[in-house]
């Protein structure tokens, strides 16, 4: 399909390219016209809770699903009709499976290494990972973690220039957590384009250049990091429950706003400068109250997800 007019470097310079894409099972319209682009080089990251149509998107533009409307360019190819092209180019970690039960975690990876061109050495990879001592483990006997490790060393051992990874850290302890957010720091410090779908803030705010937030399959805010969550400052503290917020809301500059959520949990939004603490401090001391744990702090990812669908991201 050609390229829409004047569209060129957004669908050929880009690493990925998506308008309009719809994708419906039945009467459930799992993915419901999404936008957005991932540019060469950098780690761009879906981000969404379950079921928002992270998984429905990647495997879209992996070419194992067909969209109903919409286009895909990824690498500025088609996904299913420059299929055999994009295969040498493209790494995939699905979020499970993608590895016959049977098969040894070495013996796979060096098979599907000597599938590539140039690949990366497969013993090097595994270590890396922390499987080594699993390389005669066929893959049904793996633990979850170890699963994931491998699919993303099957992913990567081609040194692909664009990889795919479906949530590649759920499940996996904090320890292993590191060592994949390592990996994928050391793939964007080479050139290697990451697209990577997640539903942990921490994991998008850490690794990503480019956030795409998606809810019930659309898109509800984009940008880096930085962007959306902004240059606000919030204040947190610590009480005892209950307390009346109408004065200190009252004490406070226009448009600011302080609420209790969960119970003794205080939060105050506004513009935060040193008088906006001032007048907190005071008003805690003229109700005898002791602000536990008082900091100030930027938003998050979770802020802004909240703030947009009014739920919050871990669902
Ligand atoms: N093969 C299918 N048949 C019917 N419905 C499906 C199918 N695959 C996904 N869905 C539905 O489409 C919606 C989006 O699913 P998808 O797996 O793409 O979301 P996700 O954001 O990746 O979620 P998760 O993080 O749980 O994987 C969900 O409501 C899901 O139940």
């Amino acid at each position: 399909m050609a390229a829409p007019p004047g569209d060129d470097t957004r669908t050929s310079g880009s690493a990925l390219r998506l308008d309009g894409l719809v994708k419906r099972y039945g009467a459930k319209t799992a993915v419901d016209g999404l936008s957005f682009g991932a540019a060469r080089g950098e780690v761009t990251a879906l981000l969404g809770p379950n079921g928002a149509g992270k998984t429905t998107t990647i495997e879209i533009c992996e070419g194992f699903r067909r969209a109903d409307a919409g286009t895909v360019r990824v690498l500025g190819l088609d996904p299913a009709a420059d299929a055999r092209a994009l295969k040498p180019r493209v790494g995939v970690m699905p979020q499970s499976g993608g590895v016959p039960g049977t098969a040894k975690a070495g013996e796979f990876l060096r098979l599907v290494a000597a599938f590539h061109r140039r690949p990366l050495d497969p013993a090097a990879l595994l270590e890396r990972l922390g499987l080594t001592e699993h390389a005669r483990t066929p893959y049904r006997r793996l633990s979850g973690g170890q699963q994931q490790r491998l699919s993303l060393a099957v992913a990567l051992v081609g040194r692909p220039e664009l990889v795919f990874l479906d949530e590649p850290t759920t499940g996996l302890d904090p320890q292993a957590r590191h060592a994949t957010w390592d990996l994928v720091a050391d793939l964007r410090a080479a050139g290697v384009s990451v697209v990577l779908t997640t539903h942990y803030m921490e994991e998008a705010e850490r690794l990503a250049d480019h956030v795409v937030v998606v809810d019930h399959g659309r898109v509800v805010a984009q940008g880096s990091p930085a962007e959306l969550t902004g240059a606000e400052r919030q204040l947190r503290f610590r009480a005892r429950p209950g307390l009346g917020l109408e004065e200190l809301l009252a004490a406070l500059p226009a448009g600011s706003a302080a609420k209790e959520s969960p119970a003794g949990h205080y939060l105050v939004e506004g513009d935060v400068r040193p008088e906006l603490l001032a007048t907190v401090t005071a008003w805690c001391a003229s109700h005898g109250v002791l602000a536990e744990d008082l900091r100030i702090e930027r938003r998050t990812l979770e802020d802004v997800f909240l703030e947009l669908t009014g739920r919050e991201l871990r669902s």
